[in-house]
């Protein structure tokens, strides 16, 4: 009996497979029609049916940059055609399964009524597939829900704040600056095109374009279209998956400067970089102004196409050096006054030195400080900034390296920097080696063996006794317990 009433459950179960496979199959059949052959070779043929739980179906995607494609073009779609298939089914969820792919879609090209299709010729449809594949190893970054967030806007508009003079000049980047200038007053000029800006990250790329765009547009009568790069790849799918790539192109053909922000993240985009690099070459054929930015210069950006770093190197390739402390304190100052709070010039050295590698986060630990003094109604002082800010420069405590206490250690005691790895054994010499070999051991995470091979491939145990010599030392002699005390404050920042 109990026999019986299992298999009666088996049956019913696999009948219900069945019919949703026949659903499935319908429902594919309707989309084809609705959306054409490219489309849904493109998106829907890539979908794998998956069980249903109560009156939930479950759809399957290898990718979840297609899940979110297919969730945001045909979402909806799905569901009404689902519901009119089955009266069981009531809603359809959408999710990644990278395994689920093939097997599922061999089967229903198998029992479609339909031609096979064929396969995929290697056409700009399957090179995209590969961009967008790349794209979802890489990024944390989802797809906009709708193709029609990116579709109807070409650019994105400029940040206003983002102008020359809010652009703090000194040595680092005073030749980014000359360029971006120049090409502000004039643009597409003989030598100045494209302009390339490098530079690591938040040292003022963007801002400079955005300059260059915003002085432009003052002018009026001048199109300038900017968007970053990841935007531009977006937009050339959103493009090709509406059928509008003719519209794409006419519209980046018609401006009069193209903008271009971290190039870098067309690396292994292969079909967008060459969509970018017929652009570029018609923007540019036309006279048109190309600016550039990327994290790196165009001959070591390895992953973008040969003839596109040619071509990108062949205008203005400017670098944005990383700050110096004077930059910095600049920086600081010209912040802190357009922010109207007042900011002690102790406290504006105290972040320069602290946070040394990014504007980005220089600003926003100034701007942190202004808020927390409005807030709370007190000025800012040094004690509130170390409280303030407490979490955030733990994270920039400085990591000395031994080059750098070799340099600072053989400059203060006025010896050559060979000497610290030299088998001199005068006292002139190697009083200043035993320091450096005692403030690698404190001031850094090397094991003695390695700070030994860095002075000259020493053992283990002349580090040790270096160590244990120079603490000796300092206790029986103050001044020279203060030239190592001021060495290790000067490393330490
Ligand atoms: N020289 C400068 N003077 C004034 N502000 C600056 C300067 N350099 C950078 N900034 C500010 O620092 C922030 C980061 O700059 P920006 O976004 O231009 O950096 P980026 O080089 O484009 O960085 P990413 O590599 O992250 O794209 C911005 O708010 C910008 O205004």
């Amino acid at each position: 009996m109990e026999k019986a009433q299992s298999q009666d459950a088996a049956l019913a179960s696999s009948d219900t497979a069945s019919s949703l496979k026949i659903s499935w199959l319908r429902i594919c059949e309707r989309l084809k029609n609705e959306v054409g052959d490219v489309e849904y070779r493109m998106w829907i043929q890539r979908i794998t049916l998956g069980p249903l739980d109560e009156d939930e179906i479950t759809l399957y995607l290898p990718e979840r940059f297609l899940r979110d494609w297919v969730r945001g073009q045909y979402g909806q779609r799905l569901q009404t055609l689902w519901r009119e298939e089955s009266h069981t089914v009531q809603h359809v969820e959408l999710r990644v399964d990278k395994k689920a792919q093939r097997s599922s879609n061999a089967e229903r090209e198998a029992s479609s009524s339909t031609p096979k299709t064929t396969p995929f010729d290697p056409d700009i449809q399957t090179l995209v597939k590969e961009d967008i594949a790349a794209l979802d190893r890489e990024t944390t970054t989802t797809l906009p829900s709708s193709v029609n967030e990116v579709r109807n806007d070409l650019a994105v508009p400029l940040d206003r704040r983002f102008t020359f003079d809010n652009f703090v000049v000194g040595k680092p980047n005073e030749f980014a600056y000359a360029c971006a200038g120049r090409v502000a007053d004039h643009p597409a000029s003989p030598g100045f095109n494209p302009l390339f800006l490098y530079g690591g990250v938040g040292l003022g790329k963007t801002h400079l374009m955005h300059a260059i765009g915003l002085k432009l547009m003052s002018r009026g009568n001048i199109s300038v279209a900017y968007m970053s790069a990841e935007k531009f790849m977006y937009r050339f799918i959103a493009s090709m998956q509406s059928k509008s790539q003719m519209e794409f192109k006419e519209q980046l053909r018609s401006v009069d400067v193209l903008m271009i922000d971290d190039l870098q993240f067309l690396i292994g985009k292969n079909s967008t970089q060459e969509e970018f690099f017929h652009t570029f070459n018609a923007l540019v054929d036309a006279g048109r102004q190309i600016i550039v930015s990327a994290d790196k210069s165009p001959s070591d950006l390895s992953g973008l196409e040969d003839r596109l770093r040619t071509r990108l190197g062949c205008g203005m390739v400017a670098d944005i050096h990383a700050t110096t402390f004077e930059l910095r304190i600049s920086i600081l100052e010209a912040k802190a006054k357009a922010s109207g709070t007042p900011v002690p010039p102790k406290v504006l050295e105290y972040l320069a030195h602290k946070i040394t590698t990014n504007v980005r986060e220089l600003e926003g630990a100034l701007n942190r400080l202004i808020a927390h003094a409005d807030l709370v109604g007190r000025p800012v002082t040094l004690e509130s900034t170390q409280d303030v800010l407490k979490d955030m420069l733990k994270a920039h405590e400085r990591r000395v390296t031994i080059d750098e206490i070799q340099r600072k250690v053989a400059e203060h005691f006025n010896i050559r920097l060979t000497d610290m790895s030299s088998a001199r054994r005068a006292r002139a010499v190697a009083r200043p080696r035993q320091i450096a070999m005692y403030l690698a051991k404190q001031l850094t995470s090397r094991s003695l063996p390695e700070i030994g091979r860095k002075f000259g491939n020493r053992d283990h145990t002349t580090v040790m006794h270096a160590v244990s010599r120079v603490s000796e030392l300092m206790e029986q002699d103050p001044g020279l317990a203060e030239s190592v005390e001021l060495l290790r404050h000067m490393l330490e920042g």
